[in-house]
């Protein structure tokens, strides 16, 4: 299929720039031409015109639970640890095939929505969530998370369906899936445990994702257990050699910092779910000065409460300019990296995906620049920023493929959807 977009406004992340009057072709699931002297119309089998919207790289939303849309607004106003071990395993302990499809499904239409054209996923009962990605068209980098507190039984059967399911859904439904291997956590997981996992990641080629510091408890519980903070016990258990994306970084030292950036290890900053856990806010500005570029992650429903990514965009612009208070903590087109072009690096996809460039892949969104609320249009960097909103978005393109049209989801049932998430739900809610 040969598409041909018109009269757009384009931001391509490669810059700060917008190009006015443009018009970018697709052959296929690649971009194949950028600029204002297009081929001839008649050469394409659609010629879209996009007057009045603006064309962008989609989001990357780097760390998620995506069936945790199920316990949205289940559990609120806790710390990490009483959510986590009173509220949410014990309901995820009743979920099943069933609970994790129809969850994640909901998860996704809500994400494509939004705008956001590639995620990460870690969770249980990956296969289901491998099919909805592959219903639903849209991108993933997906992991089955293991926790490792149960017998060694259990642990040794987690760790065989982590590798099962990374070999078998590696560059699956088009290459829009790829994987990765995970232990949860360095507080859910003993040594021995994440570094089964180092050794299989390094024997699959795959990148190692995992929480990490993210909560003082966790760093004062690390230190009591092991004689270190977990970014040392990580580095000591060989997680930084090999690529590796670490969800949420909240609590680090200057040395700490320096051990990421040595180590090019890539970031999940997850704002919206370290403020509503009370988990305190990542130290940004400090990655930034050293060069690490970390990307945006929403973490489950159940912890921010949306899967919105434009709403992680704008707090990563606001928060750290009140935390530290400077406003140019960071700027509106560092905040717009954070959620495209880094968020493709933090997921080893920045040759595909991330920017709007001939031979790159064509995941992009357009957004709606008529509302009143992004007028005047004097910038467009700012106004996204700043000033959009998740409805803003009218298209969604993943590998060249509509997937959203005029806000319409083409490839997933809305209405059943909604339908089987609330059926599912009150299966398990006792
Ligand atoms: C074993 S699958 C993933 C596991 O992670 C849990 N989880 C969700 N949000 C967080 C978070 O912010 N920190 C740590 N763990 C989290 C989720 O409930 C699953 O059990
Ligand atoms: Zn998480």
């Amino acid at each position: 299929m040969k598409r041909l977009f018109t009269n757009a406004s384009i931001l391509t992340m490669t810059s700060r720039e917008v190009l006015r009057n443009q018009s970018m072709a697709v052959e296929g699931d690649r971009i194949t031409y950028i600029g204002d002297q297009p081929p001839r119309a008649a050469e394409y089998d659609e010629v879209i015109d996009m007057s009045g919207k603006l064309l962008m790289p989609g989001w990357v939303n780097t760390h998620g639970h995506a069936a945790m849309t199920l316990l949205r607004g289940y559990a609120d106003d806790l710390p990490l640890q009483t959510w986590l071990e009173e509220k949410m395993w014990p309901m995820e302990a009743r979920f099943g095939d069933e609970q994790v499809y129809w969850g994640t499904a909901l998860a996704v239409l809500e994400m494509i929505k939004g705008g956001t054209t590639c995620f990460a996923d870690m969770y249980d009962h990956m296969d289901q969530v491998a099919k909805v990605v592959k219903e639903s068209g849209i991108r993933a980098r997906l992991c089955r998370g293991s926790i490792g507190l149960g017998s060694e039984e259990e642990q040794q059967a987690k760790w065989e369906e982590s590798v099962r399911f990374a070999k078998d859904w590696h560059r699956q439904a088009d290459g829009r899936i790829t994987t990765m291997m995970a232990p949860h956590a360095p507080y859910t997981c003993p040594p021995a445990y994440i570094e089964r996992f180092v050794a299989s990641a390094k024997e699959l080629d795959l990148p190692i994702h995992t929480h990490m510091s993210e909560t003082q408890k966790e760093v004062d519980w690390n230190v009591k257990e092991y004689g270190v903070r977990p970014v040392e016990h990580l580095r000591r258990l060989g997680v930084f050699d090999l690529p590796c994306l670490v969800a949420h970084a909240v609590h680090l030292t200057d040395e700490e910092l320096d051990i990421l950036a040595e180590y090019d290890v890539k970031i999940s900053h997850n704002p919206g779910s370290n403020l509503k856990l009370g988990s305190g806010i990542a130290r940004v500005p400090e990655m930034l000065q050293k060069g690490i570029r970390p990307s945006l992650g929403t973490d489950g429903a159940a912890s921010n409460n949306n899967l919105d990514m434009l709403e992680e965009v704008q707090l990563a612009a606001l928060i750290h300019k009140g935390a530290s208070r400077n406003p140019e903590a960071v700027p509106a087109f560092t905040a717009l990296q954070m959620g495209t072009v880094f968020g493709a690096e933090a997921l080893f996809l920045e040759k595909e995906i991330g920017t709007l460039e001939p031979g790159k892949k064509a995941d992009f969104i357009t957004v709606d620049l008529s509302g009143p609320h992004m007028q005047p249009q004097h910038d467009l960097v700012s106004l996204l920023a700043y000033s959009a909103s998740r409805d803003d978005v009218q298209d969604v393109y993943v590998n060249g493929d509509p997937v959203m049209r005029n806000r319409e989801c083409l490839t997933l049932d809305e209405e059943k959807i909604r339908y089987q998430a609330q059926v599912v739900f009150d299966q398990i809610r006792g």
